[in-house]
């Protein structure tokens, strides 16, 4: 997978063009870049490809590159791959919680899944920009591998972490939904990716989400006296609307469904 993405990011300006995605459009499939300036000076610094993957229904790899030839079928092979991990961390998830094994899983219903390659080519000055800056991810769990270049940082008692590299580990990474689910007992994790001056870095996200019309609300099994209920219901499309309109910052979207916030 790592290997099909770098041949494509290395690849010609041409042939990533032809698959340019509408940068305007959340969630659009296909190629885009954000090497941009924001007003507060913070640079974003990251080329990368959207795949749209789950359900079937959503699967078009036409829509992907076509070089290498292993290109697609990585893809494919991949995205099965990852849902089977995916739904089986779930699993031990809701199982931690004393919740019926399939409850999570339940709760998202249709599972759309999107695998995202960010590619982050070296960066003059590191120390003036981030690849992709602090956020949670909006949807259930998140997959993530990375190369030897690292930048990988995960916000652990108010201090940036570095995930170190390892070359075939697999990065769980809990997002929003699961934390709005387990009434805050799993938390979603705070992360964002560093530059480096010299290397250019690539990861592959998996992302594991509801579908749009789902709603989502905190397991009333979790919810007692001593622990109330710490999340509205949310309808999953409302809540990606509002993420792509504030932008990431944070936790600040989660926190915005704090019952206190109601
Ligand atoms: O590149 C990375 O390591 C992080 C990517 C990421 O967090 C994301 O795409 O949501
Ligand atoms: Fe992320």
């Amino acid at each position: 997978m790592r290997s099909a993405g770098l041949r494509f990011f290395e690849g010609s300006t041409e042939e990533k063009v032809r698959y340019a995605c509408d940068p305007k459009a959340p969630a659009s499939e296909g190629y885009g870049s954000r090497m941009l300036a924001k007003e507060d000076g913070v640079l974003d610094w990251r080329d990368y490809f959207d795949h749209h993957t789950l359900p079937e229904s959503r699967r078009n790899p036409s829509r992907w590159p076509e070089v290498p030839a292993n290109y697609r079928s990585t893809v494919v092979e991949y995205s099965n791959q990852m849902k089977i991990l995916a739904q089986r961390l779930l699993v031990m998830v809701s199982e931690s919680l004393n919740l019926p094994p399939s409850y999570i899983e339940n709760a998202i219903g249709e599972v759309y899944q999107n695998i995202t390659i960010s590619y982050y080519p070296p960066c003059p000055q590191p120390d003036l920009a981030l690849g992709l800056q602090a956020h949670s991810d909006m949807g259930a769990i998140t997959l993530l591998i990375q190369d030897d270049v690292g930048g990988l940082e995960v916000l652990k008692d108010g201090k940036w972490v570095i995930a170190q590299p390892i070359s075939d580990a697999i990065i769980v990474i809990l997002a929003d939904q699961t934390e709005v689910i387990t009434n805050g007992e799993y938390k979603s994790s705070v992360h964002r990716a560093l530059v480096n001056a010299h290397r250019a870095r690539l990861s592959v996200a998996t992302f594991y989400d509801p579908s749009k019309t789902r709603k989502i609300s905190p397991a009333p099994q979790l919810i007692a006296e001593n622990t109330p209920r710490k999340y509205r219901e949310v309808l999953y499309g409302d809540y990606v609307s509002s993420w792509y309109r504030q932008g990431p910052e944070g936790k600040r979207n989660i926190d915005a469904l704090l019952m206190a916030q109601q």
